[in-house]
């Protein structure tokens, strides 16, 4: 028997100018975007938004901010459940990150800025804001594109009223000799979609649907990770496959990424188009800061699907 083909991430490219809704190459990237979620769950977007300056002055601007003291970083708090600061925890040493809601308004990166600096610092939510808008002007797109291929775009509108962006920035420190190289444990996202974004060290495993994992190679400054999120996943009655993945740390060097999540303000529910005889119904509409409230409750986190548990059907 051969050796089963190695898996590799779809590319997508959204660099085209021309990406206009409704032209020639809109609709090819609509049927490439829905494919790659129901198939992997997520797919690398080539997307020339954030331009290489910005880039860089985002991760320069992360270094700063982790390396100030963790008395200062435990700051930041939410009354959200999982929106704050994460880090110090025993078995994923390596990890620690922290969370900007609203992170794509000035508003949202100024109340996290302030608590982070006093004084204010422009020289991180300027950087970061202007990432965190093009990250959701990307998300944006995919998602119109997959709300296209199900013939559900009279339900876009409403449903960008009700989406809201945290940006959670993450460091994974180089492992020590004899330290585990476990970056972050296996586990699906709870938001609705993430939009990841890496310097240049690599990290990321996805599972595939064979139950094979794979890692995520190659990925330049322009290169973004579109993933499905646990809501999609329930919103689309399973169409979409939102995939286990974790970070392993390989490399000599310190990982910066960014993971800009979404989360509908309310209750997600699968629309009605997509439900029939051979589609039976999934998943009960649920609010969707009470799955991630359940989530953090108790030993909820271990679970394999903690939103089948949820609200399963
Ligand atoms: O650092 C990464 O690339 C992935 C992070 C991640 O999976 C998460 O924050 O949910
Ligand atoms: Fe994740």
């Amino acid at each position: 028997m051969g050796s089963p083909t190695p898996h590799k991430l779809p590319i997508i490219d959204f660099t085209k100018e021309k990406l206009e809704p409704g032209s020639e190459s809109w609709l090819k990237a609509c049927k490439d975007a829905t494919l790659a979620l129901e198939e992997y769950g997520c797919f690398v977007a080539e997307y020339d938004k954030v331009p290489l300056a910005l880039h860089d002055a985002v991760f320069k601007s992360l270094e700063e901010l982790f390396d100030l003291p963790t008395a200062t970083k435990i700051q930041n708090k939410s009354s959200k459940p999982l929106y704050g600061y994460v880090g110090q925890i025993p078995i994923v040493p390596l990890y620690e990150s922290l969370g900007i809601d609203y992170a794509n308004t000035h508003v949202g990166l100024q109340s996290f800025t302030k608590v982070m600096w006093p004084n204010g610092n422009d020289c991180f939510s300027e950087p970061l804001l202007s990432f965190s808008k093009s990250a959701v002007e990307l998300e944006q797109m995919v998602v119109r594109m997959v709300f296209e291929s199900y013939g559900l775009e009279k339900y876009y509108e409403s449903h960008l009223d009700s989406a809201t962006y945290l940006c959670r920035v993450m460091k994974y420190r180089r492992p020590q000799v004899n330290e585990t190289n476990m970056g972050f444990p296996s586990h699906t996202d709870k938001s609705f979609m993430t939009i990841l974004h890496q310097n240049q060290v690599d990290g990321l495993e996805i599972k595939a649907k064979d139950g094979e994992w794979f890692g995520v190679h190659e990925l330049s400054p322009s290169s973004f990770v579109v993933m499905a999120g646990d809501a999609i996943m329930a919103w689309s009655n399973e169409r979409i496959h939102s995939p286990h993945h974790r970070v392993t740390m390989n490399r000599e060097k310190a990982r910066y990424s960014l993971a800009q999540f979404s989360f509908m303000e309310g209750i997600v529910q699968t629309p009605e188009e997509l439900v029939d005889a051979e589609h039976p119904q999934r998943f009960k509409p649920f609010d969707h800061l009470d799955l991630l409230q359940f989530y953090s409750t108790g030993n909820n986190r271990y679970l394999e699907s903690a939103i089948r548990t949820y609200c399963g059907v």
